[in-house]
Formats: C-alpha cells, sequence, structure tokens
C-alpha cells in the first residue's frame, strides 16, 4: 500500500466544508459615508449583522493601491528575508501560520504591528517604503474607525458625539494594532473537490471597539450570522471582496460599550485553492486605562450592565490568554 505523506504543517490547520456559491452573501449592509442618514443606517448594521460595508469614505484609491503593492512585494521575498523581520511575537513583526502564541494555525503569513498615536508603525519594523506606505493607510483607517464611532454616537443620540470616537482619536492614546495577512493559494486543498477548504484565520470576534478591513479582490472572509440555524448551528456567509470598500467589524469592547445592542461579529476566513487574498485590518483599541461600560445614556431606568467593570487593559490582557475562537466576552458576563 502507498501512503501519500502530507505535509506536516497543513496537517495541523483545520479543513472546513467549503460554502456553496448560494452562500455568496448579498445582504452584506452598505453605507455611504458622504451621504445623510449614514449615522442611522451604521446603527441599523451593527444592531443586525455587527459588521457593514463603507462606500463613499473618500480614502484615495492610490493610497489603498500604494499599501498594497508594498505588501505584496514584502510577501514575495525569499522565506530567509521575511523571517528576519519577525518574529511576530513579542514584541510585533512577521509571522506565519501560527496565530497568538495558544496554539492556533492558519494557513496564512502576516505583518502584526503597534501603531503609535501618531498611526504610525516603529522604524524598525519594516523597511521605509512599506513603512511610509502602511503608515499613510493607516492614517486613512483610522480616519474611517473614527467617522464610524462619530456616526454610531450619532445613530444612538449619544452626547457627546466623540463619546466613542474620542477613545481613538489622535491624541488620546488609544491602544491601535495592524495587521497585513496574506493568505496564498493552498495547493494541497487541489483535488480534494469543491466541498473542501482550509482554514486561513479561524473563527473568531476581534477584541477592540471596531476593525476596519479592506483586502485585494480575493474572496475568502465569512462572517456568521446573529441567528443560528434551526440545528443551532452557526450560519456562516461569504462577504463578496471589494476591493473599493472597506469593512467595518464590530468588536467586544463596542458591544460591553453598548450593553450588548451591538454584538461582535465572528468571523473567519477561508483559503482559496487558487488566488492570494491580501488583507488589511486596523483594530480600534481605546487606551489602556479606558474604563469599557456601558454607555450611561444607553442603559434605560432601571437598566443593569450584563458585564463586570473592566479596563481595557485588563480585557486585552485575559483576551491574549485565550484561543482564538474562544467567547472572551464569557468570563466578563455578569
Ligand atoms: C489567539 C489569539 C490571536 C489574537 C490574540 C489571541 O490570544 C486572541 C485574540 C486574537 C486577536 C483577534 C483579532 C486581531 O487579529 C488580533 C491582533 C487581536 O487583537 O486579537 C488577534 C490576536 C493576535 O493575533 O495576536
Ligand atoms: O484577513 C482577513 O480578511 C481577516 C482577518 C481577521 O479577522 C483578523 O486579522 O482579525
Ligand atoms: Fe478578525
Amino acid at each position: 500500500m502507498v501512503v501519500l505523506a502530507q505535509p506536516p504543517v497543513v496537517d495541523q490547520i483545520p479543513l472546513l466544508r467549503s460554502p456553496g456559491p448560494r452562500d455568496s452573501f448579498v445582504g452584506v449592509p452598505v453605507v455611504d459615508l458622504s451621504r445623510p442618514g449614514a449615522a442611522r443606517a451604521i446603527v441599523d448594521a451593527c444592531e443586525r449583522f455587527g459588521f457593514f460595508k463603507v462606500v463613499g469614505h473618500g480614502v484615495p484609491a492610490a493610497t489603498m493601491d500604494r499599501a498594497e503593492s508594498e505588501a505584496v512585494r514584502f510577501f514575495a521575498q525569499a522565506q530567509g528575508d521575511k523571517d528576519r523581520a519577525g518574529p511576530a511575537y513579542p514584541p510585533f513583526g512577521y509571522g506565519s501560520k501560527r496565530i497568538g502564541l495558544n496554539g492556533d494555525m492558519g494557513w496564512l503569513e502576516y505583518l502584526l504591528f503597534a501603531v503609535d498615536d501618531a498611526a504610525s508603525i516603529p522604524d524598525a519594523c519594516a523597511a521605509p517604503a512599506l513603512r511610509s506606505a502602511l503608515n499613510e493607510y493607516i492614517a486613512a483607517a483610522r480616519g474611517v474607525a473614527v467617522r464610524v464611532l462619530d456616526a454610531v454616537a450619532e445613530g444612538l443620540d449619544v452626547a457627546p458625539r466623540d463619546a466613542l470616537s474620542g477613545m481613538v482619536a489622535a491624541g488620546t492614546g488609544s491602544d491601535q494594532v495592524f495587521r497585513v495577512n496574506h493568505y496564498p493559494p493552498c495547493p494541497a486543498l487541489q483535488g480534494r473537490g469543491s466541498g473542501c477548504t482550509a482554514t486561513g484565520f479561524g473563527e473568531h470576534t476581534d477584541p477592540q471597539l471596531v476593525s476596519v478591513l479592506r483586502s485585494n479582490g480575493t474572496s475568502g472572509l465569512q462572517i456568521a450570522l446573529r441567528d443560528r440555524d434551526r440545528d443551532g448551528a452557526a450560519q456562516w456567509v461569504s462577504v463578496p471582496s471589494d476591493r473599493d470598500a472597506f469593512f467595518v467589524n464590530v468588536g467586544d469592547s463596542l458591544q460591553v460599550l453598548t450593553n450588548g445592542r451591538f454584538k461582535s461579529v465572528k468571523h473567519r476566513v477561508v483559503t482559496n485553492s487558487l488566488k492570494s487574498r491580501v488583507s488589511f485590518i486596523y483594530f480600534a483599541g481605546p487606551p489602556l486605562a479606558q474604563r469599557i461600560a456601558p454607555l450611561p445614556q444607553l442603559l434605560a431606568d432601571g437598566e443593569e450592565s450584563l458585564y463586570k467593570e473592566f479596563t481595557w487593559g485588563e480585557y486585552k490582557k485575559a483576551a491574549y490568554k485565550t484561543r482564538l475562537g474562544d467567547n472572551r466576552l464569557a468570563q466578563f458576563e455578569k
């Protein structure tokens, strides 16, 4: 008998049932930031999906294109050169296949950076052309996060209007993280049939307030709908890619600030057997000392917080001890 050995690393990456073409989800809410009514539309999308697409954002295509081509150039380097930009933990830099420190694996490589208050990544972490392209992109993504959080406050009628955006705006000491993910085609999937795919980035929620994502034209991102199916299973749907738009995820911290009115969206990335996906994600985290508790104006008379009191620093520390797919908020629920 001939036993075909698989490369061991692929063995460690969970395979998934591939969604069929009809799972491509046409219902992703689209918000035009340049139009009146955006604030209401954002609140509606956050309540229904914890996820939406942003158009009319005004970020120049050249900013996105330059960041993408510099990232593609970085990932095209020899493995040894990329490894010199790592490891991803600690503190930040290049990583491959291992996500976090607790045993999660995915079919990807990535750059992970802490972002300073001026929305820039540390000098030592990337070559000048890559660093300059990413810094320009990060400033633009932060701008989108600030506008989205202003709109959330407006749509929820919270005063002051910068009650949320003030936690990430320049000069506030916000705890921002930025990552560039590259999902190469997964050759091990070829010949396995269309029903099978591999985990690019396993299912999880993002711990921060919001995350602002942009990808090239390759699909792979999936979100779980809020309602489970009749058997109690998560309903995963594929998000059609759009390289000109941003996608916004509600994170765990915004779930708490709205006392569960918004829910952080569970999402994951599955690999494509033929095409590379490159994505950029800006994670808008508040300052470490920021208290994360429901905004008083969102609590009805007599309504209590669903969560124990904590600061972002405390939540982040606890989150980094968890596996990707864990329910990180559970230990903070009352
Ligand atoms: C497994 C992990 C990776 C992660 C830290 C964690 O222990 C749990 C949260 C993960 C996550 C998900 C969203 C972002 O990609 C991320 C940078 C974050 O803030 O929380 C990652 C963390 C990571 O990759 O370091
Ligand atoms: O790469 C993507 O498209 C999404 C990745 C993601 O969810 C994350 O990095 O937290
Ligand atoms: Fe995520």
